[in-house]
């Protein structure tokens, strides 16, 4: 039997894959900044630091978040939800798929484009998971069994939900705004939000290396947790394909593709995959797609734009942008590259 959720945590070091328990993850992620390339050093921000009473504490933080997002585009953060939330929502998912079989998560099978939870197996050379997507915001939406699953990730949505506001009141003061700015240009209190819970490789097995293919996601930005770290990766600025390893109490956060048509391209979504390991170690996580609301028309903000920074996004509903290449609201694809006017870099 594989990990249990929460417990191990897995790192690679050159060709040699190790599992550790989650206790040495912080240990061994500095070690890890020593061989990987230092430039490309996933950036941690604190989040209580962003609403610190303490004046250049806040300021230094705000300041530290707003490198981040257009350095990087992703970033740890810590001191957003409790460690026992997220450790409570990865074992609930653990028990999702354990504890149910098969043909109990098959009932949540694509039904119809309106579904507000669908559970899908893929299996083929360009794809390999098992997920279950649920509609977490503004209504929430969670199969019934087994016991506590649905009050788990529930705890864990909240809680991201509170975060998902105050980045927005901090980003909205980076950008030299009232801290309602971003809340209201994207309805973010009727934000439409949808969690990818899944498993890899599926029912244990895969065919072919890739979990995921290389994609952007749409939306504010997507907040992320797993059991062991090792697998995801992000495509940084300089090109160079990162693993995340998150520290024990963070989550990562990586900028969606809303994000990045608002500020019209100064914050980059940034593209990310899944590499599995041969089958040999069972991993779960849970990314969460924190959009706008469907009814929201995303184009670039005024400020981003000027003569010499003309529109280099197509402006359309959350919705429509979901739809736009034949996809349900749930499924929550990327249509950034057919958004992107010619005048994009
Ligand atoms: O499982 C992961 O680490 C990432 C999954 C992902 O990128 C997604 O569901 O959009
Ligand atoms: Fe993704």
């Amino acid at each position: 039997m594989a990990n249990t959720a929460g417990l191990l945590t897995q790192q690679s070091f050159g060709l040699e894959t190790k599992v550790i328990p989650r206790s040495l993850a912080n240990f061994i992620n500095l070690a890890v900044s020593f061989t990987d390339q230092s430039d490309d050093q996933v950036p941690t921000v604190d989040y209580s630091l962003l609403f610190s009473d303490d004046k250049n504490e806040r300021a230094k933080s705000l300041d530290h978040l707003g490198k981040a997002c257009q350095e990087f585009g992703f970033f740890y953060l810590i001191n957003g939800v409790e460690e026992s939330v997220v450790e409570a929502a990865l074992k609930g998912v653990s028990d999702f798929f354990e504890l149910t079989n098969q043909e109990e998560r098959s009932e949540y099978s694509k039904k119809n484009s309106r579904d507000r939870i669908r559970w899908g197996l893929r299996s083929h050379a360009g794809e390999n998971r098992e997920y279950l997507k649920v509609v977490a915001h503004p209504e929430y939406h969670c199969p019934t069994k087994p016991a506590h699953f649905r009050d788990a990730i529930g705890e864990y949505f909240k809680g991201m939900h509170e975060v998902e506001l105050g980045l927005a009141k901090a980003i909205s003061r980076i950008l030299g705004h009232e801290e309602t700015y971003i809340e209201k240009e994207l309805k973010l209190k009727a934000g439409f939000d949808v969690c990818a819970m899944n498993l890899y490789p599926p029912s244990f097995q895969s065919k072919g290396s890739i979990g995921v293919p290389d994609h952007t996601d749409p939306g504010f930005f997507v907040s992320l947790i797993q059991d062991v770290n090792g697998g995801l990766q992000v495509l940084s600025h300089k090109g160079n394909w990162v693993t995340v390893s998150i520290p024990r109490n963070a989550i990562f956060i990586n900028l969606g593709d809303h994000m990045e048509i608002l500020s019209n391209g100064k914050y980059k979504s940034h593209i990310h995959q899944v590499v599995l390991d041969n089958n040999r170690v069972k991993r779960i996580s849970m990314a969460t797609l924190h959009g706008p609301s469907l009814d929201t028309f995303v184009a670039p903000l005024p400020g981003f734009v000027d003569e010499s920074c003309p529109p280099a996004y197509r402006g359309m509903t959350y919705k429509q942008s979901l739809e736009l290449n034949g996809s349900d609201e749930i499924d929550v694809q990327s249509s950034l590259s057919q958004l992107r006017t010619p005048l994009a870099v």
